[in-house]
């Protein structure tokens, strides 16, 4: 899949199907014409810059059920706590998949993602959303309440983005590594609040409580400003460590 954009619109350019675009405004690309990251694209609606996909792309093209995790916090999530490829990684909510797609891009072919939602129309939003970057071969989808579901399998990394993630910490506890990071997301002061202090009660470390603010410039030859549209309060991520059993002394 290829990425078209210009300073206002996003769109997507389907090699297989050689299509512009999704459903009735699709646009029909002439078999013999090639077209690859670089290229200037003139169509009906304007000029549009050919790019290869990258993950914060996949919020702009993404069909949203959900609000999704923004791409300067799902960077620094997926950095703090130490997903790379190989990872084996555990998520829940899946919503439209937004995380999804930059964790599957991180861990690479050899890593394994496993979903977890309680809606199965969001499971299955996060699935056709992904099949159009990803190969899905490493990602598990799992219908399931997060809080109380049997989840089997240990994971380095788990992300928790649902509305009262201090309510399954208990549960996920046993599926994450010592070393292994438990990451939430949460908009409201009272759910960090909330999830850090059970976090502590299970015995982890809390290693920071922290929110990224971006600010977007509006760049114009003689005026240039900070955007006004610029989102400013996303989230608050908290990150922490599981402890082993093992407590050594020198
Ligand atoms: C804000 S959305 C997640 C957005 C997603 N991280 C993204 O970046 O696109 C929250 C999701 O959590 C799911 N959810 C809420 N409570 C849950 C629970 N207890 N177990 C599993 N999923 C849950 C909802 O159905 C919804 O899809």
């Amino acid at each position: 899949m290829i990425i078209l954009k210009n300073e206002e619109k996003t769109l997507t350019y389907s090699e297989k199907d050689r299509k512009i675009g999704t459903g009735n405004s699709a646009i029909n690309v002439p078999p013999n014409l090639i077209i690859s990251p670089g290229d200037v694209i003139n169509t009906k609606s304007g000029l549009y810059t050919a790019l290869c996909f990258q993950p914060p792309e996949f919020g702009n093209v993404c069909k949203r059920n959900a609000q999704i995790i923004q791409p300067h916090d799902a960077a620094y999530m997926i950095f703090r706590s130490g997903v790379k490829s190989g990872s084996m990684v555990l998520e829940a909510g899946a919503g439209s998949g937004s995380l999804s797609s930059f964790i599957l891009w991180s861990i690479g072919s050899s890593g394994k993602l496993v979903t977890a939602d309680n809606n199965e129309n969001n499971l299955a939003a996060t699935r056709e959303n992904l099949s159009k970057f990803y190969d899905l071969s490493n990602w598990l989808p799992l219908l399931g309440d997060i809080r109380t579901e049997n989840i089997e399998g240990k994971f380095h990394a788990i992300f928790l983005d649902i509305p009262d993630p201090w309510n399954a910490i208990s549960n996920v506890m046993e599926n994450l590594k010592p070393g292994g990071f438990l990451t939430t997301y949460s908009p409201n002061f009272n759910q960090m609040e909330k999830t850090a202090v059970e976090m502590k009660k299970n015995g982890m470390l809390v290693l920071e409580n922290t929110e990224l603010i971006k600010r977007n410039m509006l760049v114009r030859e003689g005026s240039t400003r900070p955007d006004h549209n610029s989102l400013w309060h996303t989230a608050f991520i908290t990150f922490a460590v599981k402890r082993s059993s093992s407590s050594l002394k020198l």
